[in-house]
């Protein structure tokens, strides 16, 4: 009975740190629940730290709180008593959790002085500390005051047992410089109205005027140390780089010297078939002298890498990193001094140390590389340029393969009805596009692979193709949105409209106009010319890298993300939006609903707590739909093909009728039937209706 009493209570829970401010923060929300029907009894409870407590059972625990709809429960041991976490999210699964974390060095120190107030025997900070520390290792304590400061592993507890979006952290030190903002935070979290604060209700409760004890120097650095690597890893779990603890804690830096922080991307290349007889004398001479430098830590330097021999173990399926950036570290350095032999984005690092072959055994031994010297053997690429341009309704007929960060694109496939398959028809050999080259600038620019995709996309209404071909929603409409029919359909709607303002224009230009692709071609890489065979990219591929590689189809018919991922893909795209909408319109909306002087701030406050909501409402609409709409698609030959309008209806007939059958059979299929039609109206506005 009182467990159900209590599971149909929405419940805030405090539970520490200790000597963070949570007396405060009780006191503030008692202070301002009066409209808020909270019951927040004034004591710690200590039900699910203490065993005694919680043997008297939920009736029991239930007896603190008023009859009210959210109850409060503040008790800063939960958090670093182990037990506690998770006899609370037996017992609450839904609670609540709002956090407040001190710098551990201070509240140690507060901790000792209350200790202290309170006549505890607890000896002096230096004495308490090394007590502790020959404890280490054994269960915590009620007494400890020191490993009380490690937060990461008590958040990593909580955050194993409560979901993150149940957990709200409060950094002490910014709560009490902004306590308004700090409780409009933990208001809005609560989904509790935003309030205005007159200055009594931030008054502080618990602060000690004087200590009796103060922090010895050296003990400070010492407890630095004790606690650098805990906040370190906590600024990881919070994603907050906690710049109020900087003082204690600076931002830790790894020292990077030695350490080459490389971006890579990487992906099997060399697919020619051309013969030995490629192999450029010139170029391999050249590698040869780059490589022959002594250089400092890259020391690349193996005579035997230009024989035929090693030429020929090459060609048993090489393949390495691809280097797409040189941010800030060891290698950037290396190159500022000695920029004649200088590593370049788009090398390929053949072997890092004594390890070659493997891709992922070369990344593993970059990654592993602390302060052992650095011996790369890189391959330089050699660009060509290439020029296409394209008729309306052409499509280049290019599949690519990419991830967010690798240099460029590589082609995965080339197909017969693209552009880029007639061009490379009437191209000598050795100057055709193939399956393995790389698409690295577009008109002289040097891009990313998501960026070299966008700015394909881009050429579409530029000057990529000819005048009129980017409103013709061919394959390059096709391909800006190839995993959304509706973005597709609007920018097709976009675009019709745009025709006719620019038909004039389009009118005067007579030429096609070229675009320069920049492509290091996979032929190119002078060592590797010798390769004869090579495997198929999927064959090659490492699985987790597949996975986040993802590609897009270029050919004429719109192709989707297979499915699990086009949920997921919709779930996000639906949820932004419903986020940044109700964001605008609550913002709007609340502006007039606040007093004079607090506007801005309450209908922000209002804005962030309303967003969120409204984002999962569309998360979840987006996402039960599609998912019926992957379900439907399987009877289709080809499930990542345009979807027809009618399958469109029926997702949506049965997404609004499962959304609202709680509501009952009658009003579940009157919403079924509008939803059929609201998303069939969709597809006919949009013009992307077909049976
Ligand atoms: N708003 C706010 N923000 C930040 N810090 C605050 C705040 N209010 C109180 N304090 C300081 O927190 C210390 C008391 O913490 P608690 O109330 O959590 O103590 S207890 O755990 O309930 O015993 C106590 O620290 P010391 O004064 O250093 O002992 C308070 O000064």
């Amino acid at each position: 009975m009182a467990s159900r009493w209590l599971a149909s209570r929405r419940v805030l829970v405090v539970p520490g740190a200790m000597k963070s401010g949570t007396c405060s923060l009780r006191a503030q929300l008692q202070w301002m629940a009066n409209g808020d029907d909270l019951s927040l009894p004034s004591q710690e409870l200590h039900f699910f730290d203490e065993d005694e407590e919680w043997a008297r059972g939920p009736a029991y625990y239930a007896s603190w709180f008023e009859d009210c709809s959210m109850i409060g429960d503040v008790t800063p041991s939960y958090l670093y008593i182990p037990a506690a976490i998770e006899r609370l999210a037996d017992q609450l699964p839904q609670a609540q959790l709002v956090v407040l974390l001190r710098n551990p060095i201070a509240r140690a120190v507060s901790h000792q002085n209350h200790d202290h107030d309170k006549n505890r025997p607890v000896g002096s900070l230096s004495q308490r500390y090394q007590k502790e520390m020959a404890s280490y290792g054994s269960p915590p304590s009620r007494s400890d005051a020191f490993r009380r400061g490690l937060y990461a592993e008590q958040m990593e507890r909580l955050l194993h047992f409560f979901p993150a979006d149940q957990v709200l952290v409060i950094i002490a030190e910014r709560y009490r410089k902004q306590p308004e903002k700090e409780l409009r935070r933990i208001r809005a979290f609560l989904g509790l109205k935003s309030v205005w604060f007159p200055a009594e209700a931030l008054m502080e409760e618990h602060v000690r005027p004087e200590y009796s004890e103060l922090l010895s120097a050296p003990l400070r650095e010492e407890l630095r140390r004790f606690y650098a690597a805990d906040v370190q890893h906590l600024r990881g779990l919070l994603g907050d780089p906690l710049k109020d603890w900087d003082a204690d804690f600076a931002t830790f830096r790894p020292p990077v010297l030695l350490r080459p922080r490389y971006v890579v991307s990487w992906l099997p290349v060399g697919s020619s078939t051309s013969a030995e007889s490629e192999v450029s004398r010139e170029l391999v001479e050249r590698q040869r002298r780059r490589l022959a430098n002594p250089l400092p830590f890259v020391q690349a330097t193996d005579p035997q890498i230009v024989t035929p021999n090693v030429i020929h173990s090459l060609a048993a399926g090489t393949s390495g990193p691809v280097i797409a950036s040189i941010p800030e570290g060891a290698v950037q350095d290396f190159n500022m001094k000695n920029p004649a032999s200088a590593v370049c984005p788009n090398d390929l690092i053949l072997a890092v140390n004594a390890v070659e072959g493997e891709v992922k055994a070369i990344i593993q031994q970059l990654q592993s590389l602390d302060k052992t010297p650095l011996t790369l053997k890189i391959l330089r690429p050699q660009e060509m340029k290439i020029s296409m341009g394209k008729k309306p309704n052409a499509s280049l007929g290019l599949q690519m393969n990419f991830s967010s960060f690798s240099a460029g694109a590589v082609v995965d496939m080339i197909a017969e009805s693209g552009v880029a398959y007639g061009w490379n028809e009437s191209q000598p050999e050795e100057k055709r596009l193939r399956r393995g080259d790389r698409l690295v600038a577009i008109d002289g620019q040097y891009l990313k692979g998501e960026e070299m995709i966008e700015a394909l996309k881009q050429k579409k209404g530029q000057d990529f193709g000819l005048p009129g071909s980017s409103c013709s929603g061919g394959a390059w409409g096709a391909m800006a949105h190839k995993s959304n029919p509706y973005k597709k359909a609007r920018s097709k709607f976009r675009w019709k409209w745009k025709k006719k303002r620019t038909r004039r224009l389009q009118k005067k230009r007579r030429k096609m106009r070229w675009a320069t692709l920049t492509c290091i071609n996979s032929r190119r890489f002078p060592l590797l010319n010798s390769l004869s065979s090579r495997k198929p990219m999927s064959a090659t591929a490492d699985a987790g890298e597949q996975a986040s590689t993802r590609r897009r189809d270029m050919t004429s018919e719109p192709r989707r993300l297979p499915c699990p991922e086009r949920i997921i893909d919709m779930v996000g795209f639906a949820f932004g939006c419903g986020t940044l909408g109700g964001f605008g319109m609550t913002f709007t909306r609340s502006l007039r609903d606040h007093p004079k002087g607090h506007r801005f701030s309450g209908a922000l406050a209002a804005a962030q707590a309303r967003a969120p909501q409204l984002g999962s409402t569309f998360a979840l609409w987006s996402g039960l739909f599609h998912a019926f709409e992957c379900a439907v698609s399987q009877r289709h030959p080809d499930p990542q093909g345009a979807r027809s309008s009618l399958d469109a209806a029926f997702c949506g007939f049965l997404t609004a009728g499962v959304l609202s059958i709680r509501q009952g059979p009658r009003v579940a299929s009157m919403n079924a039937a509008v939803g059929a039609f609201c998303v069939a109206l969709v597809d006919v506005v949009s013009g992307t209706a077909r049976l």
